[in-house]
């Protein structure tokens, strides 16, 4: 009998439809995964910004991941919105009793119309509890400038920055170069000794809701295919470099990309 490749997401709820648990289980679904969610907050928002978050108590996120582990497992999985310290704590404790390694966390902060989706007071935990845990952690340059206290701008600080989040325990980082001025966008990636450059044209285009949590997605679906890290890096970025350029056009503001997006 074939077997079929799964991964849990462990995120929030994005009404829209663009980013959050909805991308996630698109991109799972269109890159051959089976797709599981344990919900951590419920967000009310479109493509003009979040009108609303309403996170659910602790224990309704550790026991969908408690359900859904125990029975299906999961070959991998992703973080995404946990927006506070006790979220972020259950969250990893029982990522620790499942015993689950292949472990992206995308370190979900800020909305791009600048909702929280994370508190400041979960910071700490983000970095002590959770990034320890982390196959590959995927910031943006507010999120790393965020972790690390330093002024991350160009290719060169992005470097400086992914050895400091190395340091903080996360076993690989990838720091996504979207928020780079100029017409390439650069993403790179550390595993403690070597970088890896991934460059391509900036898309002009303001269709950008949910990249990052397209992009680790998909990460995270090669990864519970067996894709080994690189290969699975280099897939994300083309399948997500396809998914901003075939965008849909929906929506009054920043639409969301296209999570059908083919790449071979
Ligand atoms: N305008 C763009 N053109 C091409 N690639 C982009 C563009 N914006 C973002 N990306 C890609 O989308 C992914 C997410 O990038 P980024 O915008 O930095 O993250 P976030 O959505 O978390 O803020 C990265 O892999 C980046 O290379
Ligand atoms: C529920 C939810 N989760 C995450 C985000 C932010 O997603 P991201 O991929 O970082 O996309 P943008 O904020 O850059 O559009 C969200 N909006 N909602």
């Amino acid at each position: 009998m074939q077997t079929i490749a799964k991964a849990l997401t462990i995120a929030g709820s994005d009404s829209g439809g663009g980013a959050g648990i909805q991308a996630d289980l698109k991109t799972f679904h269109q890159l051959g995964v089976y797709g599981m969610s344990a919900i951590t907050a419920i967000t009310a928002q479109n493509t003009l910004g979040v009108a609303g978050v309403y996170p659910l108590p602790t224990e309704a996120v550790s026991h969908q991941m408690r359900e859904v582990l125990r029975d299906l497992g999961a070959d991998a999985a992703k973080t995404g919105m946990l927006f506070d310290a006790a979220i972020i704590k259950a969250v990893s404790e029982e990522i620790r009793t499942f015993g689950l390694k292949k472990l992206v966390v995308d370190p979900v902060m800020i909305a791009k119309g600048g909702a929280k989706l994370l508190l400041d007071e979960a910071i700490a935990a983000l970095k002590t509890d959770l990034l320890p845990l982390a196959e590959v952690v995927t910031p943006n340059l507010p999120e790393a400038e965020c972790m690390t206290g330093m002024e991350i701008r160009t290719p060169e600080e992005m470097r400086e920055g992914a050895r400091a989040i190395h340091a903080l325990g996360a076993r690989n980082v990838l720091m996504k170069g979207g928020h780079l001025e100029g017409d390439t966008v650069v993403d790179i990636l550390f595993d403690g000794t070597n970088f890896y450059e991934l460059a391509h044209e900036r898309i002009q285009t303001r269709h950008t809701h949910g990249t990052g949590c397209t992009f680790s997605a998909a990460l995270t679906a090669e990864l519970a295919k067996n894709t080994p890290l690189v290969g699975a890096v280099e897939k994300a970025n083309r399948f997500i470099f396809e998914a901003i350029k075939t965008a849909p056009q929906i929506g009054g503001g920043h639409g969301p990309t296209n999570h059908w997006a083919v790449v071979e």
